[in-house]
């Protein structure tokens, strides 16, 4: 039996957590705990859905995705690909399924989130754009979003300067007449760039990619920000009124940062010369839009991302963002959780394993089941800095679950929640407290907690019963209120021990209570 044993006395239980030179309030939530929250430096905070996996995953892909991703995922998991699913479909599959790969086609409405009953781990979007993620309705049932933010950048950029410059030729009217057996050399006339202005809106990689390319071009607004609640329809009758006239405009981002209906209405007026277009607010749109059949209107079927350098780029980028999530790495490219620059994820990593353990540990101690995760979660976090100093590492995790009953009372606090606590030491997360009893085990294998009168003998009482039934012991950790009174032992095993050895446990005569709790 490998077994470290130490004793440690009570000390009255704080209001909030000190964090190496701060003070900090810690986690409550009225119901089950399975988010985590940090602060990372400038003050951010940071949460992290932690994800674990038993089995091979099953990921379906839901839109064609380039082979180099395709295999990268069927070196993980079990890969389904089905293309133009039904929403009704989808729903269907999606209850198989540990993570859903998406491009811009798909709509992963609430729907699809509830009809997975939690199985849902992660939802990839091969682009950058996630507005056809309803992210909240993800994130209220623990489903980490991530996406491929970086590799079509440069071909949405491209996309947008090749519309900017065919429309200001007219490029494709003019190739579709020549088709039609027309030779209209003075209908054709178009406008030069040179010495112009071009108002890149949302000037963020694809923006500023565009920027780059443009310079030196001019009287033309190029769109580049996500479609939000803040930029829907931001081009509308009010703004097109403001502009110069004559002035064209590329849209590359998404349909719905334009009110369709006043750019028509703009373009009828000459307002808007000309309008270069690769997204519109419904795709496709339908055949007999006035704006698509506008003649001074160019349209692409929402290319901007589609080159074979991009796409191969994008299948890698969210095959790997979804395997490492399902793998329960920290996910860099997370949507409904911050990006975090590497070298923090690498100091943060132990303490998310830490905030995942006692997470699990804390909603195992409710009593009544631990089916309550997703509803009625309230977080809350306050940072003090003792020190002054931001950058003060984070030295202890603590997790309160407010508003419920326990299955091992002990776990209540003075202040009447669950409370458990936990440091990270040498890189390995450990348990630290327990209610109002400190302890110091390993958070590794599962976790005996006993309470217990303070006497000789217990630990070898335990020990013993366990040793019989062949299950190893990996730490040991007794905490007291004083001597002779009450404690509580922690007790790390290696092997889930039988019932009969849980019984005979809770039959020690100085066994008052006591709780098995799977890691
Ligand atoms: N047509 C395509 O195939 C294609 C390809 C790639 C990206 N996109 C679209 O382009 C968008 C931008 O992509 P990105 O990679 O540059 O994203 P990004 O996050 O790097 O840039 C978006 C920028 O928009 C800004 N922004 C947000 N709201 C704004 C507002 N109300 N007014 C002005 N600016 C605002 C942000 O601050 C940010 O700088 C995506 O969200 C996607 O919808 C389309
Ligand atoms: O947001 C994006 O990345 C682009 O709109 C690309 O979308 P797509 O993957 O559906 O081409």
């Amino acid at each position: 039996m490998a077994a470290s044993a130490s004793s440690t006395s009570l000390k009255p239980s704080t209001p909030s957590t000190t964090i190496s030179g701060l003070r900090r309030r810690p986690l409550s939530t009225t119901f089950g705990v399975t988010t985590l929250s940090f602060r990372r430096h400038r003050d951010q905070p940071c949460r992290f859905i932690v994800l674990s996996m038993d089995a091979k995953p099953t990921i379906l892909v839901a839109e064609k995705l380039g082979e180099a991703g395709v295999k990268l995922l069927k070196e993980f998991a079990n890969v389904d690909c089905s293309y133009n699913l039904s929403p009704e479909e989808l729903c269907t599959k999606i209850s198989l399924c540990d993570a859903l790969i998406v491009r811009s086609g798909t709509k992963v409405s609430r729907e699809v989130f509830e009809s997975s009953a939690g199985r849902l781990k992660v939802v990839g979007r091969a682009g950058v754009g996630i507005d056809n993620v309803d992210l909240a309705a993800a994130t209220e049932h623990g489903c980490l979003v991530v996406n491929a933010p970086t590799a079509n950048t440069v071909a949405a950029a491209e996309h947008g300067i090749a519309l900017l410059t065919a429309m200001a030729r007219n490029i494709a009217q003019a190739d579709a007449s020549v088709k039609a057996g027309k030779w209209l050399r003075s209908k054709y006339v178009g406008v030069s760039l040179v010495g112009k202005t071009l108002a890149v809106l949302g000037f963020g990689k694809v923006g500023s990619e565009v920027a780059r390319r443009a310079k030196g071009l001019a009287d033309f607004i190029s769109l580049h920000m996500p479609l939000t609640a803040s930029t829907s329809k931001v081009l509308n009758d009010e703004t097109f009124a403001k502009m110069k006239k004559g002035v064209r405009i590329v849209n590359v981002a998404r349909g719905g940062v334009i009110d369709e209906e006043a750019l028509v209405k703009a373009l009828d007026a000459g307002i808007v010369a000309q309008a270069a277009l690769d997204v519109f607010t419904v795709e496709p749109p339908a055949k007999d839009s006035k704006l698509v059949q506008h003649e001074n209107v160019t349209a692409t079927p929402h290319l901007g991302a589609s080159t074979m350098e991009a796409q191969e780029g994008v299948a890698i980028e969210i095959a790997e963002a979804v395997v490492g999530a399902l793998k329960g790495e920290l996910a860099a490219t997370a949507v409904n959780a911050p990006m975090v620059p590497a070298q923090v994820l690498t100091e943060l990593k132990p303490f998310v394993a830490l905030s995942e353990k006692l997470g699990r540990l804390a909603v195992q101690l409710v009593a009544g089941g631990t089916g309550v995760k997703t509803r009625g979660l309230r977080i809350t976090e306050e940072r003090v800095f003792l020190d002054g100093s931001p950058e003060s590492p984070l030295e202890l995790i603590q997790v309160q679950i407010a508003n419920v009953e326990s299955k091992f009372a002990s776990a209540i606090s003075d202040s009447g929640e669950i409370k458990v606590e936990g440091r990270v030491k040498d890189g390995i997360p450990h348990l630290t407290r327990v209610g109002s009893f400190e302890v110091d085990v390993s958070l590794e294998g599962s976790l005996i907690l006993c309470r217990q009168v303070d006497q000789p003998g217990m630990i070898g009482k335990v020990g013993s019963i366990l040793a019989e039934d062949n299950v190893n012991v990996s730490f040991m950790s007794v905490g007291r209120i004083a001597p002779r009174k009450q404690a509580v032992m922690a007790i790390g095993v290696d092997e889930e021990p039988s019932k009969q050895s849980l019984k005979k446990i809770g039959e020690i005569p100085a066994v008052e209570e006591f709780v098995y709790l799977k890691l």
